[in-house]
């Protein structure tokens, strides 16, 4: 069937499956919480890895390949890193029929795996900044319900780990790659994030703070954490003897910063533009940008018909654009419009009989469904327009959708309401934990707990007096609260 049986404002858990199916993003696979990723999803995923890397080497970042497994007394270095995460890990018991002396886990993050070499390497000063990155898979054993791209037990990702001699240098680049990966969602993904501070009880618990660019999901009223910049202190430094001999020749601890951003990315740019014909893809992100169709009809040219066809295609192409052609004759047009709007390719370009005599094109927006007809001796500068344009809608669009959840509430009965209402909440809080952790019990129930997404660095005038939402002591912040994933 060519239409996706769930709508997307009806059964939305159910229409973001079919959807990543259908638009051959991924296939389900026989181990739960695993998915193929088809070259739909590697695509996307290699322009991002593209920029980002781009980026991170003009930093000075190198990248490195550390091992998948990690011994058991290593993992268990650090309590605090790993409690509360240990069911998660997935070990290695058996070689062939015989079992393993001592189990080997599967990395869940590589911390434990790269810092006792961070101690060998890091000697003197000269050493320091060092800045390593790796982009690998990660294995996380989740129990809660697997959701393509948002939580699986498998996932891709980057993970930098980088070590400075002051703390100054690690507060600063904490920043330098949170924008870069606000970059990642804004101008890539066409997806807006509020750039925060997590409170204590969300952050990394082996790290000193952690910030994050935070998305939200309107359909289910959920935010969800979009990518992660930790400054680690000297935790780790400790934990794993990484000292160097400073400029006035004592013995100090590295500062550390880990950052990562992963394949769940591109599951929330399906949730936020998808619509109920398939996907939609951001122009700077989508594999094919234009798709030409042919529109032959009964008596007339056929062949001057494709040919119109692929020299528009190569025309698109020598522009710099990622534009193809569909000359299946086993597929009717109405059937390739359905098959690449379900694909969520930005344009379509249809050539018929009256196109080519009047020496246009007939083009179609995927995100609004706008048709215009565009003299073909133009084509180039038009679609460069339509598509940058069409980039910038879909921003603007979910930027004021994300905008009309967010409720910004004073007391404890505004936040329940604004919770049940789905909505992203901004609320002025006295910053103690045992408050938040109240939050989150009073909050539990079958949609999951509220708690903190954020501490918004862009932070609303505070009038004095002002008191917490949920204390009534008085409050010292601006905090997001809402259900996630
Ligand atoms: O976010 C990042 C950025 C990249 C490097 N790692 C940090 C922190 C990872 C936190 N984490 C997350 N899940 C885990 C699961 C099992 C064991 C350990 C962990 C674990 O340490």
């Amino acid at each position: 069937r060519l239409g996706l049986t769930y709508k997307k404002d009806k059964d939305f858990g159910e229409w973001y499956s079919e959807v990543c199916v259908a638009g051959e993003m991924i296939e389900y696979y026989d181990i739960s919480g695993c998915y193929i990723l088809r070259p739909w999803t590697m695509a996307i995923w290699e322009t991002l890895q593209a920029f980002f890397d781009a980026e991170i080497k003009k930093m000075n970042v190198k990248n490195v390949y550390f091992p998948l497994f990690v011994t058991e007394n290593v993992l268990q270095k650090e309590k605090d890193h790993i409690e509360g995460f240990a069911p998660e890990v997935a070990w290695v018991t058996k070689s062939g029929q015989s079992e393993m002396e001592i189990p080997i886990a599967i990395r869940p993050t590589s911390e434990t795996v790269m810092y006792p070499y961070y101690s060998k390497w890091i000697r003197g000063h000269r050493d320091l900044p060092l800045k390593l990155n790796q982009w690998c898979n990660v294995v996380r054993w989740e129990f809660s319900h697997p959701t393509p791209f948002i939580r699986s037990r498998e996932f891709l990702w980057q993970e930098g780990h980088t070590a400075f001699a002051t703390q100054d240098e690690a507060d600063q680049e904490v920043l330098e790659i949170l924008e870069l990966y606000r970059r990642i969602y804004e101008e890539f993904l066409a997806i807006p994030v509020i750039k925060g501070k997590k409170s204590e009880l969300e952050k990394f618990a082996g790290g000193f703070y952690t910030t994050s660019v935070e998305a939200f999901i309107p359909n289910t009223g959920r935010g969800i954490q979009g990518a992660t910049s930790h400054c680690l202190g000297q935790n780790f430094a400790k934990m794993f003897e990484i000292n160097f001999e400073n400029e006035k020749g004592e013995k100090a601890m590295v500062w550390q910063n880990s950052w990562a951003y992963s394949t769940r990315t591109i599951g929330v740019m399906v949730m936020v533009h998808g619509d109920d014909k398939g996907l939609v893809l951001p122009p700077k992100v989508a594999s094919v940008q234009v798709i030409v169709i042919p529109v032959p009809y009964k008596d007339a040219d056929t062949q001057a018909i494709f040919d119109a066809c692929r020299s528009t295609v190569d025309t698109l192409c020598k522009a710099g654009f990622r534009a193809e052609v569909d000359l299946r004759d086993n597929y009717s047009p109405g059937w390739k419009y359905s098959h690449w709007e379900m694909k969520g390719v930005p344009l379509r370009i249809e050539i018929g009989p009256k196109d080519l005599a009047n020496k246009q094109v007939r083009v179609v927006c995927r995100d609004n469904g706008a048709k215009m007809d565009i003299p073909m001796h133009s084509l180039v500068e038009q679609v460069k327009e339509i598509l940058s344009n069409i980039q910038e809608s879909l921003f603007n669009a979910a930027k004021q959708k994300r905008e009309a959840c967010v409720k910004v509430i004073n007391t404890w009965d505004e936040f329940i309401a604004a919770l049940n209402n789905k909505k992203l909440i901004l609320a002025p809080w006295c910053d103690e934990e045992d408050v938040e952790k109240d939050v989150k019990a009073r909050t539990k129930g079958e949609h999951g707990a509220a708690k903190t997404l954020c501490t918004p660095f862009d932070q609303p005038r505070l009038p004095e007096g002002t008191l917490c939402f949920a204390s009534g002591k008085p409050a010292k912040k601006w905090t997001y609260w809402g259900r996630s994933y």
